[in-house]
């Protein structure tokens, strides 16, 4: 992070975590190039995860990459993670500079259209590092993110722009629940990564 851009960061949050909008980070040019090469590269498979203590397989696609092929568990199933490829490797440190921080993995996430989103969920795996910046970056169609807070239940919305950058940090995932609504208004895919630190 640099001084003169650090002016449009922003908290998004109004108390008890700090998730930073950092507005957009890649260029047209660039958001094109990664678009279309994760869309080709990316190990793309779709989800598994036990909910309510059953098996579902997710519309939405995911990916899973780092330095070795370390087995992580995400939605009670495991997984095996890929190698970095060298888009990805460029992209973390756009990401490590804009956001003076590091990471060591990146899950990936591809919604076909507006109708696949995430649910309300908080990213404190037991592998992850103890309050450890996540840094989410998002290519193709602009979302809308949500944050609810777990005790209060007020909300947050920020748009996901495409090429911007959001970055999780400090009590965000302990004060904090977030989701992709799902929307009728967007039917393109969206790309989004997140960074992330693991415990190995
Ligand atoms: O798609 C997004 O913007 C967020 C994804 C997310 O929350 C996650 O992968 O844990
Ligand atoms: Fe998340």
């Amino acid at each position: 992070m640099d001084l003169f851009s650090s002016e449009k960061i922003k908290n998004i949050l109004p108390f008890d975590g700090v998730t930073n909008y950092h507005g957009i980070v890649l260029n047209n040019e660039q958001c094109n190039f990664y678009y279309n090469e994760l869309m080709q590269k990316i190990k793309w498979k779709n989800d598994e995860a036990i909910i309510f203590g059953k098996r579902i397989i997710t519309k939405r696609k995911v990916a899973w990459y780092g330095e070795s092929e370390y087995s992580y568990t995400y939605s009670k199933v495991t997984k095996k993670a890929n190698i970095w490829i060298p888009e990805l490797l460029e992209l973390k440190a756009i990401v490590e500079k804009e956001s003076n921080e590091n990471y060591n993995s990146c899950l990936l996430n591809l919604y076909h259209s507006g109708d696949e989103g995430m649910a309300y969920h908080s990213d404190g795996e037991k592998m992850m590092k103890k309050d450890g910046a996540i840094a989410s970056l998002s290519l193709g169609a602009e979302r809308k993110f949500s944050f609810k807070h777990k005790k209060n239940k007020q909300r947050v919305d920020v748009i996901l722009e495409r090429g911007s950058l959001l970055v999780m940090k400090e009590g965000t995932q302990t004060n904090w629940l977030h989701r992709l609504p799902p929307t009728r208004k967007v039917n393109s895919p969206r790309i989004n990564l997140t960074f992330r630190t693991i415990e190995l």
